[in-house]
């Protein structure tokens, strides 16, 4: 037979599907094209801000960084840089005001080589002084004064923009340090799915603070109900769209610097001479102090008198009971004018939820080896760690941990038993909420303080209202499109092909 040279016809049906599938691989690389160059990473815009956390011990220098498109968003904000200030806290140059400014100049270069020089005139710096100036405000108002001028001085010849230098108050530290470690923990975050879960169980928990300075302590945190029986320790927030009420409180003196001052004052009111065996330091451990300056202090002037002797030569003792049965006489517990309190008839409500400890909180405990998260350590081994820690004697001491400053090392046992006293005792922490109190230093890059909650208050980064989040980010939007679309178009083919099956796929067809 003689075959015809004219090809068979394609049928409408078997165009139509062609140029369905064609279409169909069209779109779908048409898609992925938008999904992948959509979420291409836009180049980096950053901004950058720094705080000056001015302590009683020490100051530290903190470089904060953002991106500018985010900067409303929560959990954006990271640290990038700490720098510690060599020497003394600013209120330890009272005697040498003009020197407390020019002290912070190593950092401030620090920063400056962090920063991008195009950026330098943009961004805020604060600095906040905490206790030791408040101690210093009450001791020598006019000495406090010039040492604010001079941090002043420096900070403004800096190339940042200076946004102020002050003196916080203790329920600002206390707040501040609530809103960073809740920031950093993300759990201001809710949006999309979470928030609906969250308004369904109508769960929404934040961590409580804890912070120990040298000079004072901060116990913040969401109390189960309101109490509105000392409304000056309580504070209200409206973040994110959601309404805390806050309590709070900051004990000035119980520091741990302080509060050692604090026992040693009253240690000196039974003593007949100069000599003090103290258990709270390790047997071995002499320490000389001057009396006329621990008197000098706000915290101890109070207990002060004539005594026949200018100098106290304290030899330790090592005994951890002792020590925490003297550590227990500056919390006064005899008297509270509210339904519960802390101690020195100062109001506290039932403790509720989680806290994070930090700043000396958790120096003290991480040398100890009490901080850890994956093996969380129980009240009576931490108890009975310290007791061995203080029992050690100091030579052995000062041998196993020669790289760590003196200063610090001598106080471990003296610190431990003070946290477990202020805690168990003041606050009443107890055996079965202990597991509750997590030891923190960081959270992600950023050191738990008050300093990051400072920053994000003064630069307005904290939003009052949600901003309005759709439930899924814009990537997963895309994504969920694409899969989304590639799909109906599959199920349209096959069911079409199912129906409408085209001659070309019939048997027979040559
Ligand atoms: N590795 C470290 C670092 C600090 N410290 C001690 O921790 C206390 C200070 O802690 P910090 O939170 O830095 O206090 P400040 O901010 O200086 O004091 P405040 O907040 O009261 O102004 C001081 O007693 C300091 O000696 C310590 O034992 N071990
Ligand atoms: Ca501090």
């Amino acid at each position: 037979m003689l075959v015809t040279g004219t090809k068979p016809k394609m049928s409408w049906t078997r165009k139509i599907l062609l140029i369905l599938g064609f279409l169909s691989t069209l779109a779908a690389i048409a898609l992925i094209a938008v999904a992948v160059t959509q979420n291409k990473p836009l180049p980096k815009n950053v901004k950058y801000g720094i705080v000056l956390d001015a302590g009683s011990s020490h100051t530290n220098l903190y470089v904060y960084e953002w991106p500018a498109e985010k900067e409303n968003n929560t959990g954006v904000v990271q640290q990038v840089e700490v720098c510690k200030v060599e020497g003394p806290g600013i209120s330890g140059y009272s005697h040498a005001t003009e020197k407390a400014g020019p002290s912070l100049a190593q950092c401030l270069r620090q920063a400056e080589e962090v920063i991008p020089s195009k950026q330098h005139q943009e961004t805020p710096i604060y600095l906040g002084a905490t206790a030791g100036m408040r101690l210093l405000s009450l001791e020598n108002k006019s000495a406090a004064d010039k040492v604010m001028s001079s941090v002043e001085k420096t900070l403004c010849s800096a190339p940042f923009s200076f946004q102020g230098a002050r003196i916080i108050s203790g329920q600002e530290e206390g707040a501040y340090g609530w809103i960073t470690i809740n920031y950093l923990l993300g759990n201001f975050k809710q949006s999309g799915w979470t928030k609906l879960l969250h308004s369904l169980k109508s769960i929404s928990e934040t961590s409580g603070a804890l912070d120990l300075g040298g000079a004072s302590t901060q116990i913040t945190f969401v109390p189960n109900e309101v109490y509105s029986e000392s409304p000056e320790n309580l504070l209200y927030f409206r973040l994110y769209g959601k309404d805390y009420i806050v309590y709070t409180h900051s004990f000035l003196c119980y520091g741990k610097d302080q509060a050692l001052q604090q026992k040693l004052a009253r240690d000196l009111q039974t003593m007949e001479n100069s000599s003090l065996l103290d258990p709270c330091f390790h047997q071995g451990y002499q320490r000389t102090i001057n009396i006329s300056e621990l008197f000098k202090n706000p915290c101890t002037s109070a207990k002060k008198k004539q005594f026949p002797f200018s100098q106290l030569y304290i030899q330790g003792e090592g005994d951890y009971q002792k020590c925490r049965r003297s550590i227990q006489k500056l919390f006064n517990k005899t008297n509270c004018p509210y339904s519960s309190c802390s101690f020195n008839g100062i109001y506290l409500p039932p403790l509720q939820g989680d806290f994070g400890a930090f700043s000396a909180f958790y120096f003290v405990m991480n040398f100890l080896n009490l901080s850890s998260e994956q093996s969380p350590v129980p009240l009576d081994k931490v108890a009975s760690t310290i007791e061995s820690f203080c029992a050690r004697p100091w030579h052995e001491v000062k041998t196993a941990y020669h790289q760590i400053k003196e200063k610090y090392l001598s106080e471990y046992c003296f610190s431990g038993a003070y946290i477990l006293s202020l805690l168990e005792n003041g606050y009443e922490f107890t055996e079965k909420n202990w597991h509750r109190i997590h030891f923190l230093g960081k959270i992600g890059s950023s050191d738990a303080g008050w300093t990051l909650g400072y920053m994000l208050n003064l630069t307005n980064m904290i939003s009052a209202e949600d901003p309005a989040m759709p439930p899924l980010s814009h990537g997963s939007y895309v994504g969920l499109m694409v899969l989304c679309s590639l799909v109906l178009v599959s199920v349209l083919l096959f069911a079409w092909l199912l129906f409408h099956k085209p001659k070309c796929l019939q048997k027979g067809i040559v």
